[in-house]
């Protein structure tokens, strides 16, 4: 028996499309399902070019402003040289060529990349340079660098030049900065000129860290690489000079953009990459940034693949389908005559069992869109989590079983307040989505930086029926803003403020003053012996005494404000707010300036050494005036200089006296260089004697008989000679003096036996070949070794160890003797007492003169000759000026005077050797 009813006839199927039909259809929906997965892959492409463009563009722009800044830097202080040549013109013969040459190397080392500096006549005449070569002019006329800034008419004020070879440099490649010089009426009146290696910028870019792909370039007027850097690791200085001429960057070059990309192959190492070229502001050049395509593509062929594996599957499923569908088609034919009933079910049938299959093909694509390389999550109208892919389980760590169910705010990191998710929510409600930046935790407790999209999907109703989010994590890209905003405003050693970040401070609290009229105070600082330190001890552990120097000088001023660096052992504090008045700003600054000091003062623990350094500060005190940065810069910069002439470890406020005395003092280190070779140094002697009144010995003490100023004493010459490394030369002419003096002296039974104490500078001690030095001096003037003594200060033993001790023994070897000079003034370390080769200790002067009458002196004075006695050390006091004073150290032990009670120092011509005993006799007489 039949299970069906009587068959029906099936009509002619009208309703129904016949496989042809089908076949059509389907191909209209593949193609049409091509066309938009076509649609979607063009629109991602154009997405990421655009992105890579973004990226390279900043990139591009971030060496821009860096290399903008480095120019603004050389010409900030080509305008201090400026300022220095108005003020020779200013006062006519204030300041001559070599004054003004001395000047420009102070000016050269406190920018690290100038190499040399000159000062050239509008006729190529250098009128005072850095260089120690003998060029005297420079063809300005025969390099078309030069013609804008000589123009008379509409000159160029400022130019940047191109690559060059220069002679001077050995033939090398190098940039020049110039700047035009004029009087008040703009009249020519010379070039300033600095010379610098392309290498600066090199460096610049090796500091960056490159993605994947990624280049970085800086091409000059002619299109020559200034410095290039690629990801593939090429250092930035080894393209240097190589042309890059491409249609894309003549065109660049020569239009009116600022900034442009184009993509193409790199002339340089072949690769395709996107470009970015930007022109810089304050030069003639371009920096172009570019990425690797391939890297910044390669997210979007996974996509491309993808999405054509789903299409590829929907085909072959609706192949399959139209398969089944012809043979159900055949069926139907045959069973045309097969009653109703059954057609009609075995169609139902079939139509539903379509509907499923491509329902899933359809949920197949969608799960496959869903896994991006963005996190995603799904939750649903009561924002419980529904779904979440598998990058949101990479970002967050959190499996999806973990979260399914939850509220997405266990994700919150707790750094953002109540008021910032009301907003969010508020706007999400309102335009259905919201995008932005959210700092959320990790599973393992990290909190990390992502930008956060969620989007609301609303029902047919209206209603909202899901929220769906994408996140993507940023931690690196902050960290490569991070790390660019550290290169480009803090110094790279110390982590304090750059140059460039003070300045703007400094631009920011004059606007301050100018409003509401406080006082801000900027306190230049210079280390006193950082030189010494850093070229006896090494740069690293000079490296290491700058950072604890900055680290102390933070603790010293308030969080608010600044402690910068401006290069090698300079630094910069800027106090604000001091008030509106003038008479509390001034002494609040000094205390705090004070403060610093002291704070400078306590032993460095540096690597195990300990180091005694100071320093000098200069202080301007500014408000709303109408100064500038670089002025409020120079006077600080020039108040330190006072202080340091001042005898260092001190503090000066600027005055306009200042500047004076400034080129006063160039001119005197002029003078100085000229001394020597013009024979005006004389040679004084100050005698000895002893409890007898005998006279044992002198002290040889230097006199400059300077043309025009007379006698000039050597408190005042001594430290600018040893500033600039004229002490060793000047040194040797004394020696050499007093050693011709005791030559001569030994001829004569009335002096054979006196002795001549050298005054020796550390800086004099420190040359390698001093000891040799006095040996040959001792040899060719046949002076008795025995005869020589050698007074040294307390100075040279500080972090100086091994090499002191064993110069000190090898003179001793030779019969020399040894005087500490000024002891007790320093930080009279028994150590070295004990260690080193000395014979005397001579007590300073400063507490001779007070010993009657200070107690501290008088303990002080008695401890150092009780010290000698247990040293087995003779001592002898200096500035012994009354009979009063003479008594007292004979009675406390003290047998051996230097002092006016018996002889000022003078020529050898008015020595007088002759016993003193008129005083002697009355104080032996007077004694216990
Ligand atoms: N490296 C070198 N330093 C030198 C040399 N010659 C001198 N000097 C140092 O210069 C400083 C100043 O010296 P000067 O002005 O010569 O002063 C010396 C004496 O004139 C002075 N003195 C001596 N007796 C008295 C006195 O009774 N009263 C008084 N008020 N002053 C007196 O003291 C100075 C001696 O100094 P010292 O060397 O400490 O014994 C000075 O530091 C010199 O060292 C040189 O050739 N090389």
């Amino acid at each position: 028996m039949s299970a069906v009813g009587p068959v029906q006839s099936i009509p002619a199927m009208k309703w129904r499309i016949s496989p042809s039909q089908a076949g059509f259809t389907g191909f209209v929906i593949g193609l049409l399902l091509l066309c938009l997965l076509g649609w979607e892959m063009h629109k991602h492409h154009g997405q990421e070019q655009h992105g890579a463009q973004s990226r390279s563009v900043a990139s591009a722009d971030m060496v821009a402003q860096w290399v903008d800044s480095t120019l603004i830097a050389s010409a900030h202080s080509l305008r201090g040289i400026k300022e220095l040549y108005d003020l020779t013109q200013a006062q006519p013969g204030s300041i001559d060529a070599e004054a003004l040459a001395t000047l420009l190397v102070r000016r050269r080392d406190s920018l690290e990349f100038w190499e040399e500096v000159a000062l050239v006549s509008p006729s190529g005449r250098i009128v005072a340079s850095t260089l120690s070569s003998s060029l005297t002019r420079i063809e300005l006329d025969q390099h078309a660098f030069f013609t804008p800034l000589l123009s008379h008419t509409a000159p160029v004020l400022e130019a940047v030049s191109g690559l060059y070879s220069s002679e001077t440099a050995g033939g090398e490649l190098r940039l020049l900065h110039a700047l035009r010089l004029e009087n008040p009426e703009g009249e020519l009146q010379g070039l300033a000129l600095a010379r610098f290696a392309p290498s600066v910028f090199a460096d610049m870019l090796e500091r960056l860290t490159l993605n994947e792909g990624t280049s970085l370039g800086l091409v000059d007027t002619t299109l020559r690489v200034l410095a290039r850097r690629a990801e593939a690791g090429i250092a930035a200085s080894m393209s240097v000079g190589k042309e890059v001429r491409t249609p894309q960057l003549l065109a660049f070059q020569s239009g009116s953009d600022i900034r442009r990309s184009w993509i193409r192959e790199s002339p340089v190492d072949g690769v395709h990459r996107l470009y970015s070229a930007r022109k810089l502001e304050n030069a003639p050049w371009v920096v172009i940034a570019g990425t690797d395509t391939t890297f910044y593509l390669n997210d979007w062929w996974r996509r491309f693949w993808a999405l054509m594996a789903g299409w590829l599957a929907l085909v072959v499923m609706g192949a399959v389908a139209m398969r089944h569908y012809r043979h159900l088609y055949a069926a139907e034919q045959e069973l045309r005559q097969h009653r109703n009933r059954l057609a009609m079910e075995m169609e139902t049938q079939l139509q539903a069992q379509q509907a499923s299959e491509l329902e899933a093909a359809q949920l197949k694509i969608a799960a496959m869109a869903f896994e991006t390389h963005l996190g995603m999550f799904i939750s649903d109208a009561e924002n419980r989590i529904v779904q979440v892919n598998a990058t949101f389980t990479t970002i967050t760590g959190y499996a999806a079983e973990e979260v399914l169910g939850y509220n997405p705010r266990f994700l919150s990191s707790g750094r953002h307040g109540a008021a910032f998710y009301r907003t969010l929510w508020q706007r999400l409600k309102a335009k259905d989505s919201w995008q932005g930046e959210v700092w959320n935790r990790r599973k393992n407790g990290e909190i990390y930086p992502q930008w956060l999209t969620i989007s609301v999907m609303r029902n047919d109703a209206g209603a909202i029926a899901n929220y769906v989010a994408t996140l993507s994590d940023i931690t690196q890209r902050k960290a490569a803003e991070k790390e660019i905003h550290q290169l480009a405003f803090y110094d790279a050693l110390t982590g304090l403020p750059n140059r460039r970040l003070l300045i703007d401070r400094l631009e920011a609290a004059l606007k301050d003053t100018q409003r509401d009229g406080h006082y801000t105070a900027v306190m230049f600082i210079d280390l006193d012996n950082f030189k010494t330190i850093n070229d006896s001890l090494g740069h690293y552990l000079g490296d290491a005494l700058l950072q604890d120097v900055a680290r102390r000088l933070e603790q010293v001023v308030r969080d608010g404000d600044t402690v910068a660096r401006l290069g090698g052992d300079e630094f910069v504090v800027m106090l604000h707010e001091l008030g509106g008045d003038l008479a509390l700003a001034a002494p609040h600054a000094e205390i705090i300036a004070n403060k610093l000091l002291m704070s400078l003062m306590a032993p460095f623990d540096v690597q195990e050494q300990v180091l005694q350094v100071t320093g000098s500060i200069g202080i301007a005190l500014f408000t709303g005036s109408e100064v500038s940065v670089s002025d409020i810069l120079q006077q600080a910069d020039l108040a330190m200089y006072q202080a340091k002439s001042a005898g260092r470890n001190a503090l000066r406020f600027f005055d306009t006296a200042m500047q004076t005395a400034v080129v006063e003092r160039a001119r005197l280190e002029s003078d100085l260089r000229q001394a020597l070779e013009n024979q005006e140094f004389r040679l004084y002697y100050q005698s000895q004697v002893n409890a007898q009144g005998v006279v044992v010995g002198v002290e040889a003490l230097l006199r400059w008989e300077h043309p025009v100023r007379g006698m000039v004493s050597p408190a005042e010459f001594i430290p600018l000679a040893e500033e600039n490394n004229l002490i060793s030369p000047i040194g040797a002419w004394v020696l050499e003096t007093a050693c011709r003096q005791l030559a001569l002296w030994a001829r004569s039974s009335a002096t054979e036996g006196l002795s001549i104490a050298v005054n020796v500078s550390p800086h004099q001690f420190r040359q390698a070949c001093f000891v040799d030095e006095i040996l040959d001096i001792l040899a060719h003037t046949g002076a008795n070794p025995r005869r020589l003594k050698l007074e040294v200060t307390e100075s040279l033993f500080m972090a100086e160890g091994d090499t002191v001790r064993a110069r000190m023994e090898a003179l001793r070897s030779e019969g020399i003797c040894f005087s500490l000079d000024d002891f007790g003034t320093g930080y009279s370390s028994l150590a070295y007492l004990k260690r080193l080769p000395l014979d005397q200790l001579k007590i300073d002067q400063s507490f001779v003169r007070d010993v009657l009458d200070d107690p501290i002196d008088e303990a002080i004075v008695r401890t150092v000759i009780a010290l000698a006695q247990s040293l087995e050390l003779e001592v002898i006091a200096e500035g012994v000026e009354t009979q009063a004073h003479c008594q007292w150290l004979y009675e406390h032990g003290c047998m051996a005077y230097q002092g006016y009670l018996f002889s000022r120092p003078v020529p050898v011509g008015a020595l007088v050797v002759e016993r003193q005993a008129a005083c002697m006799r009355s104080i032996a007489a007077s004694a216990p």
